[in-house]
Formats: C-alpha cells, sequence, structure tokens
C-alpha cells in the first residue's frame, strides 16, 4: 500500500506534495497520489480533510502554495487544464440559462462544431435522464436535476480528465447506477476519474484505488483489498457455550462484540489465530471460525482513528 504517490515522469494525473494555507489554518499539507488513466479514484476523508482544495488546484481555480501537479508528467497547464471534465462543489451552472443552451455553449467553447455540439448534448440528456428539461431554465429544475445537467456540463466535451466533487450527493439510487455505469465506462475509454464522496460503500464498489485523506494529506491509499488488509486483523468465532469474556485473557486480543456465542474479535500484529482457536476450543463446541472482511467504511474509521492516534 502506498501512502504516497510515486513521482515521476508518467501518464495520467499526478499530484506531487501540494500545499496550500488560508492564513493560519494549513488545509494541504504535502498532498500527494497518482489517477491513472482509465482508472476510478475514490478521494475520501472527513470534513474540511482538503479534497475539495485539492481539487480546485488541480482544475486550476485556486493556486498552490507549494507542490504541482502533472498531466502526463508534464506540469498541467492552461490548454490541459481546458480539456478537464470538472464539477465542482458548489456547482457552477447560470441559473437563468436554458439546459441545453447552457451545454451546447459549453461544447462550442470547447470546439465542437454546432452539430457535433448539439449531438454530444442530446446524448447526454438523454443519458443523465434530463432530455424533456433541454428547454427549461436551469434554476427551475430541482436539485438532483440539475446535478444531472452538472454531471452532462462535465462530459458534453470528451474531457481527458474527470475531476468530480461529490458526484454522488443528493442523487435518487437509479441516477446513481447510471452516473456510476457513466463513470465506469469513462474509465473504459482511458480517462482518469477522480471524484470524492462521502458514501463509502459506493466508493467500495465502485472504485479501482481509494485515497483517504487526513489533515490535508493522504494517509492511505491503494485499492480496497490492500487497504482492508492494512487494518486491523479481525476474527469472527462461533463458540454457542463460551461464557462472553472467555476471550479476554489470551495476550494481544481484544472483544470487538460478543452477540448470541458469536465473537468478534482484533489481533495485534503477530498474534496467531491458532491460539484462540485453541483457547474457543477449550470452552465447548467451535460452529465457526474466520477472518472478518471489513468493509471500507470499518477500514476508514480505522485507518483514521490510528492516525489520530499516532
Ligand atoms: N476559502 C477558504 N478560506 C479559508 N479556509 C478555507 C477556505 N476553503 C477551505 N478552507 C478550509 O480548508 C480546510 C480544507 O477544506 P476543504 O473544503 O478542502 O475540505 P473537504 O475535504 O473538501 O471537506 P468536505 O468533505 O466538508 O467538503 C478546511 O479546514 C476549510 O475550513
Amino acid at each position: 500500500m502506498n501512502t504516497s504517490a510515486t513521482v515521476g515522469a508518467g501518464p495520467g494525473l499526478e499530484v506531487d506534495r501540494l500545499g496550500k494555507r488560508y492564513g493560519e489554518l494549513r488545509a494541504l499539507d504535502g498532498m500527494s497520489f497518482l489517477v491513472r488513466p482509465g482508472e476510478l479514484f475514490g478521494f475520501v476523508g472527513g470534513n474540511g480533510a482538503g479534497k475539495t482544495t485539492t481539487m480546485r488546484i488541480v482544475l486550476g481555480v485556486l493556486a498552490a502554495d507549494s507542490g504541482q501537479v502533472r498531466w502526463d508528467g508534464a506540469p498541467l497547464d492552461f490548454a490541459g487544464r481546458r480539456r478537464i471534465g470538472y464539477m465542482p462543489e458548489e456547482r457552477g451552472l447560470y441559473p437563468k440559462m436554458k439546459v441545453g443552451e447552457q451545454l451546447t455553449y459549453l461544447a462550442r467553447l470547447h470546439g465542437f462544431g454546432p452539430k457535433a455540439a448539439r449531438r454530444e448534448v442530446e446524448q447526454w440528456l438523454e443519458r443523465l435522464g434530463v432530455a424533456e428539461r433541454r428547454d427549461d431554465e436551469v434554476q427551475k429544475l430541482s436539485l438532483g436535476n440539475q446535478q444531472r445537467v452538472q454531471l452532462a456540463a462535465a462530459l458534453v466535451y470528451r474531457p481527458m480528465l474527470l475531476v468530480l466533487d461529490e458526484p454522488f450527493s443528493g442523487l435518487d439510487p437509479v441516477a446513481v447506477d447510471v452516473l456510476s455505469e457513466v463513470l465506469r465506462e469513462q474509465c473504459a475509454r482511458g480517462v482518469p476519474v477522480l471524484f470524492s464522496s462521502h458514501q463509502l460503500d459506493l466508493v467500495e464498489r465502485l472504485c479501482d484505488r481509494v485515497g483517504i485523506v487526513r489533515q490535508g494529506r493522504m494517509v492511505a491509499c491503494g485499492t480496497v483489498s490492500e487497504l482492508q488488509r492494512a487494518g486491523s486483523a479481525r476474527l469472527v468465532v462461533d463458540a454457542p457455550s463460551a461464557d462472553p469474556g472467555w476471550a479476554e485473557r489470551i495476550p494481544g486480543v481484544r472483544i470487538v462484540s460478543t452477540v448470541d456465542g458469536q465473537t468478534v474479535l482484533e489481533l495485534a500484529e503477530g498474534v496467531d489465530d491458532q491460539v484462540v482457536l485453541r483457547a474457543a476450543l477449550r470452552t465447548g463446541p467451535v460452529r465457526g471460525f474466520g477472518r472478518h472482511q471489513p468493509s471500507l467504511t470499518e477500514t476508514y474509521r480505522h485507518i483514521v482513528t490510528e492516525e489520530a492516534s499516532a
């Protein structure tokens, strides 16, 4: 598991040791990671961890105090940044402009001819389920539908990279499915996708790699299973005749929960699970014994808490 990105010439997006202060507040403190072509990268972390600040710096709407953002090994310049599909946290559509006109304008701005622009716009409006709203002003749409249009705005000019700040928040379950599919398709075309989210179940399902941010830096980065392996080892033991505290005296073992004879145990590094099995067998029959696969939410809590107490 990498806790920081390997830096050097290479394809994709490289965020290299970004630093950013707002007055006295250190918002970013050496933020580094890579998003490779065709990779769906989930950017997670608590409120105020520095995700939006990082994305704004990638987009160039905010300048870093230190560090660099690179695309394919070269510093990301204005021309490169124009080819990023961006969905800002504060959203960014013209409220009084009609949906279709706004998207067509964006596509035209990015070099599409009139016919091609209209074709792209129609395709995304259909795909994202807002085609019947093409002649409505953005401000007349529900928040969820405004969000769909905002997504169309990030996709309509075929970006080389997608940077989406909480794209799933506020979407209904059907729209979540459509967006998940769209992001997967973009990845299949080779587009790297960086998105932030607090919906860890969704991130776990969808992402190739996940970066966990705390206090302006990347504290863990890897595939979901790499992160899970880096979390604590847990065992689930089903010993129906055992007293609730049966595992208390095993060195290096902490009881996480006991429900109906089923005990979840956390093992310190190096503890032999066979010692636990023998202790369980001394209590009577053992009906189940196995490793507990933590969810990304559990792993996230573990990593963030460990970092806080380090
Ligand atoms: N314009 C600003 N002026 C001063 N402080 C700011 C500004 N923008 C962000 N911050 C601070 O910088 C830190 C990082 O904020 P940021 O918005 O990047 O976090 P985040 O990870 O996106 O959080 P959330 O999940 O809540 O959206 C926070 O402490 C925030 O209060």
